[in-house]
């Protein structure tokens, strides 16, 4: 009880009205009192006091306490009494935190982004890792949905990610529903024309825009001869139409309609139904409005698109260039004709717009970070999120604004330099912008009036502090999002390290993120998937491109010093040895060098084993390790730092094993400056803001 009024104490210091409810919601029995004592199990909840405390403003705080009719008061487990809580007050969702943030699949590691009872609970409780408490709440979860209506959910998540299952249609945990057979229709008569109409009178852009009729566009499906296919759920709370072919000859099927409802986007049907029409067809075009609210959602199923006049075409599994060449030159050539017709009929039609032109291979995974995306056409904005970058002018910074000019759902607020201060920002063509040399009180400014969603900083070791206490001196509540890529941070406990590969499931909701350094980078995903055969220090032999020196001149950026040359430096004790060892938990002896090449890191990494292994038990090892990741590459050979230099992703190869069979060498490489640092932060950032990790980030 005193822990209940502390609660509400807390709340109240906040400005949230709060009323104690500590008894007089839930009437027990006994549970068994020789056995378990002063225990008990729930006969009845009174909900009249919960809602007389809601219509009075209050947030009812409750206790997982019951009374007896004779007024014994005794314990119930507080999931249980969420539960019944839940039967009687019937809510959309029920929230659980668990410190995890969600439910983990046993087997690979991963979150569960989302469970359908309906189609999965049986298969999941035959899986040999749903044993104990995960067997158990499952099944208390299912038994709890099944009694609530379907629309009802359950999401499980941490204390520090609440918020973004409260106030974001992005949650981070774990979303359980019961969710609705999906169905395909390859012809009109099998499909429930009224709850058609209905979804599309209200969802669908160009029915509302009064451009098209649903019947006239059921007499198009009709008369259609290549023939569609329909894909849904049975409440018709999302409908996706696939013509077979787009009617150009291209050969290619379009999708041709893709609409939810907002409670469907909520419970994740939407990328159920597209997983459902992937399966039919691998490859895919479709259109989609330049501005429109769930741009990212189709970035994020697309494999490349092409955007002309304010409109965006996607496209996925199209594998040869002339094919994409055909589609893209089809949607130009209609395009000039709907603007002979808008012409003709007095309509407007502008040209000369940004035009841009990206291949990307993204991840259909559901365990990405982006679940629920899609948003409905309900919602009035595109969520793009405003970026303030310091230190623009160095290398990492340069990077940072390619990587946010063509990132569906980043746009920059702010760029700042000493050095450019008032010079226009090349190279970024989603608006004009100008740098600014933005001073610690210029960022307290910016950070308060909401202008800037994340600040990152791309500064210089030692110099990111006042940037970073101007930010937190004005946060209140909801926390600016900062991503610093120094090394400033990478120690400090408050601060979550950024290496998605191994922490992802801390990013989500994160504020303070420290971007790892670009030898540490490299150096951790080459040693992590042996820690646990390691007898000993692993010894790393790096050598950089000069570009990881940045711009301010000092001998390992001198290019005539590193002319026909090969610079040993910080020959112990280098910042990066402290930072590998103290994320893995493992001691490593760290030889960086400098090349007189740009751009790249190359590792080789000697590792002494703890057993006899073979090059291919190795190799096993590293492929199931980043079985899932795109920005890791387990290779055949050798990987050569040429070869990855420009890409996004780092290369681990090598696997050269001592006669012994107790030491083996592996190689990395890496790009110092993308995945090393530029693209690493856009990671980061994508996970902290609740979008899909990769979005933006060319994987090819
Ligand atoms: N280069 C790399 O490969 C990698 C770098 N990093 C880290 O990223 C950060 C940036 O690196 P990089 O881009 O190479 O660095 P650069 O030297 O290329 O750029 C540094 C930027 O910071 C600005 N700057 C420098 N000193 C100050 C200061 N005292 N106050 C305000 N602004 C300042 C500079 O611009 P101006 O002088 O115009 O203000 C410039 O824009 C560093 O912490 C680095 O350790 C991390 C991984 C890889
Ligand atoms: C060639 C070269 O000089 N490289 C840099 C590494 C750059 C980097 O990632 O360092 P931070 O940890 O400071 O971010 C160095 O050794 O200091």
């Amino acid at each position: 009880m005193s822990e209940n009024l502390k609660l509400v104490e807390a709340l109240e210091k906040m400005g949230t009205r709060a009323r104690p409810l500590p008894g007089g919601v839930f009437a027990a029995q006994y549970l068994d009192k020789e056995r378990y004592g002063f225990v008990g199990k729930i006969t009845g909840v009174n909900k009249e006091v919960i809602e007389a405390s809601i219509r009075a403003g209050a947030l009812p705080i409750l206790t997982s306490l019951a009374e007896t009719p004779a007024g014994q008061i005794l314990n119930v487990n507080a999931d249980v009494a969420a539960g019944e809580l839940a039967r009687v007050l019937e809510p959309l969702k029920i929230v659980y935190l668990n410190e995890k943030n969600g439910l983990y699949n046993g087997e690979t590691g991963k979150k569960i982004d989302v469970i359908n009872l309906d189609e999965e609970y049986d298969e999941l409780l035959k899986q040999p890792w749903v044993k104990y408490g995960t067997k158990l709440k499952i099944k208390e979860i299912k038994e709890l949905l099944d009694h609530l209506p379907r629309s009802s959910s359950v999401a499980i998540i941490s204390a520090g990610h609440l918020h973004k299952e409260l106030f974001t249609d992005s949650g981070a945990g774990t979303l359980i529903r019961r969710g609705f057979k999906l169905f395909h229709h390859n012809s009109l008569d099998q499909l429930d024309k009224d709850r058609l109409r209905k979804i599309m009178e209200k969802e669908d852009p160009e029915v509302k825009s009064g451009n098209i009729s649903v019947s006239s566009y059921l007499h198009q499906l009709e008369s259609d001869k290549a023939g569609f296919k329909a894909y849904g759920d049975e409440p018709y709370e999302v409908l996706a139409v696939v013509k077979n072919d787009d009617g150009s000859g291209s050969g290619v099927p379009k999708l041709d309609k893709f609409v939810a409802t907002k409670a469907a986007v909520l419970n994740n049907v939407t990328d159920n139904v597209w997983a459902l029409l992937s399966k039919d067809y691998s490859a895919l075009t479709w259109e989609v409005d330049e501005n429109d609210a769930n741009k990212g959602w189709h970035f994020d199923k697309a494999e490349g698109s092409f955007t002309k006049n304010g409109k965006t075409l996607f496209w996925k599994g199209l594998n040869d260039v002339s094919t994409i060449e055909k589609v893209v030159s089809n949607f130009l050539e209609a395009q000039k004709k709907e603007a002979v017709n808008a012409a003709t009929s007095g309509g407007s039609f502008t040209s000369g717009q940004r035009r841009s032109f990206s291949t990307m291979k993204q991840s259909n995974s559901p365990f990405m970070g982006g679940r629920r995306m899609f948003s409905t056409s309900a919602a009035s904005n595109r969520d793009v999120k405003k970026i303030g970058l310091i230190g623009a002018r160095g290398y990492t910074g340069q990077e940072l604004i390619r990587l946010v000019n063509n990132h569906p759902s980043l746009e920059i607020s702010y760029v700042s330099s000493r050095e450019l201060e008032g010079k226009p920002l090349e190279g970024y063509t989603k608006s004009p912008i100008t740098y600014v040399n933005l001073s610690a009180d210029q960022v307290k400014e910016k950070t308060q009036s909401g202008e800037v969603d994340a600040w990152i900083l791309a500064l210089p070791n030692g110099v990111c502090k006042p940037f970073v206490d101007a930010v937190e001196s004005v946060e209140e509540g909801k926390k600016m999002v900062l991503v610093d890529l120094s090394a400033d941070y990478r120690f400090t406990d408050s601060w979550t390290y950024g290496l998605p590969e191994f922490n992802r499931a801390k990013i989500p909701g994160a504020t303070r993120i420290s971007n790892p350094g670009c030898y540490a980078t490299g150096s951790q995903l080459a040693v992590h998937p042996l820690l646990k055969h390691l007898n000993g220090s692993p010894s790393i032999f790096g050598v950089s491109g000069y570009s990881g020196a940045g711009t301010k001149p000092s001998p390992n950026n001198d290019v005539n010093h590193l002319k026909d040359n090969l610079i040993p430096y910080s020959l112990t004790n280098h910042i990066h040895e402290r930072e590998v060892s103290h994320h893995l938990g493992h001691e490593v002896n760290f030889m960086p060098h400098v090349a007189p090449f740009f751009q790249g890191i190359t590792l080789t990494v000697n590792m002494p084993l703890n057993k006899t292994m073979t090059s291919g038990d190795i190799r096993e090892i590293y492929e199931a390790a980043y079985e899932n990741e795109k920005l890791v590459h387990v290779i055949k050979g050798v990987p050569l730092v040429k070869e990855n230099s420009g890409k996004h992703f780092a290369r681990v190869g090598g696997f050269g094993v001592h006669s012994s069979g107790k030491r083996v060498v592996v190689v990395a490489t890496i790009d110092n400056l993308l995945k090393g640092a530029a693209t690493q932060a856009v990671q980061n950032l994508n996970l902290s803001l609740g979008l899909g990790e990769y979005t933006g980030i060319p994987l090819d």
